[in-house]
């Protein structure tokens, strides 16, 4: 009761942007230490990511697009500042999160099922539940026939979905990728956004993105933040209009180039 009460002024503002914000990062600063020396790699960051949306992070090399992604997976911890998943402070590695890094992180010794089930066996899930949901990844990812594959037998591409089904099985409330399509040539790297927009739309999960490819921050995005190094800090946040990606050729449409322009200008301005 009291706590209405209390609620009715400020503190209930407050408790609806948290509410809404799947992800709210407030000063985040990151300063790497050594005996001789000390690197601000980032310098009170503030951003929000809201449930089922899709936001990238993009900027030149340094800005700490990875050190950010690595804080929020609590694979790295914050100098200062606050940063909260559903109005929890992060403290360490979370099954909520899921990673998908660049470099192909799947267990060599396992079969792709095996892969995608890891975390359910960890947690204990019943086979019968395991299998379905294994199934249900693998059909999404267009695995289903290469269920008892090795990673070794696999392209690139394919190793990069089946990391998105073994994140995806975790049911988590955030998907953490930093940059995914890094590793792969152009027309498996267009495939592949395809693939994780067509996810994103069926799974209505979230998505932290971090890229240093304006074009695919575009492309994929509903909100970009764009980063800039030295330290690395938030220039601008740009929304793209929802739509865009329904025109034919969108990568050569007036409003795509209009927008790469833009953030174009944004990172080369500061490079200069
Ligand atoms: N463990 C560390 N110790 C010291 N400095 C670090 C460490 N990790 C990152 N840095 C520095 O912090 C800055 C940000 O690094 P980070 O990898 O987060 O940037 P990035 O934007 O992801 O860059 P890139 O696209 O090149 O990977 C860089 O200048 C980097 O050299």
């Amino acid at each position: 009761m009291m706590h209405a009460q209390r609620g009715l002024h400020s503190e209930s503002f407050t408790d609806k942007v948290t509410a809404i914000s799947k992800i709210k990062a407030e000063s985040v600063s990151k300063v790497y230490s050594s005996k001789k020396s000390q690197f601000v790699a980032l310098d009170r960051v503030s951003f929000h990511v809201d449930a089922h949306e899709f936001v990238s992070f993009v900027g030149p090399s340094g800005c700490g697009k990875s050190s950010l992604l690595r804080i929020l997976a609590g694979l790295e911890t914050m100098t200062t500042g606050s940063l909260r998943i559903s109005g929890h402070e992060i403290d360490g590695p979370g099954a909520d999160r899921g990673m998908v890094f660049q470099s192909y992180t799947l267990f060599p010794w396992l079969s792709v099922r095996e892969n995608i089930e890891f975390g359910l066996t960890l947690k204990g899930v019943p086979l019968f539940e395991k299998r379905a949901i294994a199934d249900h990844f693998m059909e999404l990812v267009g695995l289903h026939k290469f269920a008892r594959a090795l990673p070794k037998e696999l392209s690139g591409g394919m190793k990069q979905r089946v990391a998105i089904a073994r994140a995806l099985a975790n049911n988590p409330e955030v998907l953490l990728m930093d940059e995914p399509f890094g590793a792969l040539d152009p027309q498996t790297k267009n495939a592949m956004q395809e693939l994780l927009l067509r996810i994103w739309e069926k799974e209505k999960t979230t998505v932290v993105f971090i890229t240093h490819d304006i074009e695919e921050a575009i492309f994929l995005s509903e909100r970009v933040y764009v980063m800039q190094a030295h330290p690395g800090t938030i220039r601008q946040e740009i929304m793209i209009p929802r739509g865009l990606r329904e025109v034919e050729d969108v990568k050569d449409s007036g409003a795509f180039l209009k927008l790469k322009k833009q953030i174009v200008s944004l990172i080369g301005n500061h490079e200069e």
